[in-house]
């Protein structure tokens, strides 16, 4: 039963010209692509010892992290069970079945991912995809799709061809367009005597990856820049400029991550701009913090921002939302409820912020109660909506969900 506080806020929403209704069936239809590294540390399953690498480091030693693939879906099974709504599976290249068909990653197949494509299944979600360009003997000098050695050069290239062929057939066998995106870590620690030649490596590594064309109803192409990164604080390869043109280019996927930019820099600012040139954006919805890109995602404003602007923008057709986050130093499913749950309470707010009267209100050029509106709107009942959602999902609402993540802890994660 919905409660006497929900029902308050119908009215108080109304008032502003807001449909809570509305906003709630809107959420209900969005999906979250969830990652998951998050489950692992990055890890992977190519070899136990596997170590990451390019950039990349997760900090924290918090027990009970994911060992295998059934652990690793049995905690990504709880971590939804968490979550209202219908999401996605984010997975990286290195989570493949590579137990009785080892293969080197220029030379993977459907084959070692076809258990994920089957539990989607039962799982009844989508699935997106990433080449994984780091945590390789071939990437421990930090370049790959932008190598000097063309032998390394090739191998990635075949890599990320793998992956677009892998991701074309998630995308058919799943009913549903797979993402595959596109990082790579290349850069340099110092100044580069020639920065030109690497980016023309890279934009001809990805002319090469491209050249297949695959159904858009299975695969979507993305390419994801950086700003720097541990080891390529100086110089990163794929740039923003670099990707953003490429993007262009090719009309494909721009990945803008929200740890990738300068911490002064809106992510939120961006996205009406780069719709104006490409038809489609991939989001990886992170916190940067200090060094680390990839803190978990909490309720704050950068990241209400960036819903308000798909919100407003009424771009919420065009935008993919995936995570992107690991911290080792908490709960790992906890890390992907926290996290999760923050972007969908951030898209509640955009969705049930007064949009239409806020954007009378600029038009008629009464800016003062445009600001006003704004924020007298931030006290409004939000919660009551967000538990109310949760409720019809019938899924813990806050102040209860970590319960059960305690009781997992206890009766599985313990025991690893
Ligand atoms: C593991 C991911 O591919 C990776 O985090 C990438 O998306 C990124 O953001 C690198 O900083
Ligand atoms: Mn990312």
């Amino acid at each position: 039963m919905s409660s006497s506080v929900f029902k308050e806020s119908i009215e108080r929403y109304a008032e502003i010209g807001v449909d809570v209704e509305k906003a709630l069936s809107t959420l209900e239809q969005v999906p979250i692509s969830m990652h998951c590294w998050q489950g692992d540390d990055v890890g992977g399953f190519e070899s136990p010892d596997a170590e990451l690498g390019s950039g990349l480091a997760v900090t924290g030693n918090y027990p009970g992290k994911a060992r295998s693939i059934d652990e690793l879906r049995q905690d990504i099974e709880k971590a939804m069970s968490l979550v209202p709504g219908q999401h996605r599976l984010n997975l990286h290249a290195i989570y493949g079945d590579f137990s009785s068909d080892k293969a080197d990653r220029d030379a993977i197949g459907v084959q070692h991912f076809q258990s994920w494509i089957d539990w989607c299944k039962t799982q009844k979600i989508g699935m997106d995809f990433n080449p994984t360009c780091f945590s390789h003997p071939k990437a421990d000098d930090g370049m790959t799709l932008a190598h000097s050695d063309e032998s390394i050069r090739q191998f990635w290239i075949e890599h990320c061809k793998c992956c677009r062929h892998i991701g074309a057939e998630i995308g058919k066998q799943l009913g549903s367009a797979c993402v595959n995106n596109i990082w790579v870590p290349d850069g340099m620690k110092d100044s580069p005597a020639d920065r030109t030649a690497p980016r023309q490596r890279l934009m001809a590594s990805l002319d090469e990856i491209l050249k297949e064309d695959y159904n858009t109803d299975h695969l979507l192409d993305a390419v994801e820049s950086k700003l720097f990164g541990i080891g390529s604080e100086t110089y990163v390869v794929g740039s923003h400029d670099f990707y953003l043109g490429y993007a262009i280019k090719n009309q494909i996927l721009y990945c803008l991550d929200a740890g990738h930019f300068h911490p002064t820099e809106s992510i939120a600012d961006k996205i009406s701009s780069v719709l104006q040139y490409i038809p489609e954006i991939l989001l990886h919805v992170s916190r940067g913090v200090r060094w680390d890109s990839d803190h978990v995602v909490v309720l704050d404003d950068p990241t209400k921002a960036i819903f308000e602007e798909i919100v407003r923008g009424d771009h919420l057709s065009k935008v993919h939302i995936g995570l992107d986050f690991f911290d080792a130093s908490i709960n790992r499913i906890a890390a992907w409820a926290i996290g999760t749950r923050a972007t969908q309470k951030a898209l509640l707010l955009a969705l049930l912020s007064p949009n239409e009267k806020l954007k009378q209100l600029e038009a008629a050029g009464d800016y003062s109660a445009r600001l006003a509106l704004m924020e007298d709107a931030r006290m409004l009942p939000a919660g009551a909506v967000w538990e109310e959602f949760c409720h019809r999902n019938q899924i813990a609402g806050d102040f209860k969900w970590l319960d059960e993540v305690r009781a997992y802890e206890s009766e599985v994660l313990s025991k690893r």
